[in-house]
């Protein structure tokens, strides 16, 4: 769950993350696939800190002598900025936090991101929150967007779609094949996509650790949708079907999507109605 695996990684400071036993989930996603909007709306919601990678950057580029420059080319040309000067930027974030459930948007964007940041804080993402959406839509964004950001201009976000295409959908695939990607369909209206969202993050909250399952009380249980939850076999009858393992907001679009267990030890029971393995999160 999120959690810190290696408790001897320590930031420059001194001070070990691991200490605050943090919970994270990546949010990943398109430029202008709406990560900053709904990530507002978690904190809201859910009490997460939200910690933008290309915000703190953008922080960086204006206080630091050393590495100004450096970071306003990259982000000038929709390159990926040095995992060295970014995860120090995160690390920094989190211990300065006294939250432990944090939201980290844009990041990782590549396999550099994402190997250093596991290697440095030892830190395992609950999961990852994949905003999926087409680059018509995404293009027409960010060109509206409007904040005045040197890479709002057409030539740097194609650069930047290239880069995502390239370099952070493989990070998607590789997340997808650990089960961890929950993938929302991100063009529908704001409101709609929190709407889904909220499904992804309102059983973590609501669960209660049983004996290494989660127990949901039939409230929760009525109020999810009913691909997260296993089937519950009705008295004397015997189930011929296997067990759906989707999760919520599934799509079929052939982009990464949640994966599902292969190992039966994770799959959900059928014998014990609302007894749900912890992968399937709820
Ligand atoms: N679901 C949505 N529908 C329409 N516009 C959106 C939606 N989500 C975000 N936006 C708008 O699109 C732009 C990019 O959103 P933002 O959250 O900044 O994306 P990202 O952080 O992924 O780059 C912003 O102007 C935002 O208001
Ligand atoms: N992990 C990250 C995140 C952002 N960045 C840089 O910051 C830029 C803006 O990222 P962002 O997450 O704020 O914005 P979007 O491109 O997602 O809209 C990226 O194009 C990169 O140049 C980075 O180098 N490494």
């Amino acid at each position: 769950m999120g959690t810190v695996v290696d408790s001897g990684k320590k930031e420059a400071n001194g001070s070990s993350l691991s200490e605050k036993k943090a919970t994270v989930v990546f949010v990943l996603g398109g430029p202008g696939s709406g990560k900053g909007t709904q990530c507002t709306n978690i904190v809201e919601h859910f009490g997460y800190t939200h910690l933008s990678a290309g915000d703190l950057l953008r922080a960086e580029k204006e206080s630091s002598s050393e590495n100004g420059t450096m970071i306003q080319n990259m982000i000038k040309e929709g390159k990926i900025v040095p995992s060295v000067v970014t995860i120090k930027l995160l690390q920094r974030a989190m211990q300065a936090n006294n939250n432990d459930k944090f939201l980290i948007d844009g990041f990782p964007r590549n396999e550099e991101n994402r190997a250093a940041f596991e290697s440095v804080t030892g830190i395992e993402p609950e999961f990852v929150l994949f905003l999926d959406c087409s680059e018509e839509v995404m293009e027409r964004r960010l060109l509206g967007r409007n904040q005045g950001r040197a890479d709002d201009n057409i030539d740097t976000i194609r650069k930047r779609f290239k880069v995502y295409m390239e370099s952070t959908l493989p990070v998607i695939e590789y997340y997808n094949s650990k089960g961890k990607v929950r993938k929302i369909d991100a063009e529908k209206p704001v409101e709609e996509v929190f709407e889904a969202v909220k499904s992804v993050f309102t059983p973590l909250h609501e669960k209660v650790h049983f004996f290494g399952r989660i127990l949901c009380s039939s409230k929760t249980r009525k109020r999810l949708p009913k691909s997260v939850l296993p089937d519950v076999p009705k008295k004397k009858k015997k189930s011929l079907s296997p067990l759906s393992a989707t999760t919520p907001q599934a799509t079929s679009s052939s982009r990464p999507d949640q994966g599902s267990t292969s190992d039966p030890a994770e799959q959900p029971s059928t014998s014990a109605p609302y007894l749900i393995p912890i992968s399937q999160r709820c």
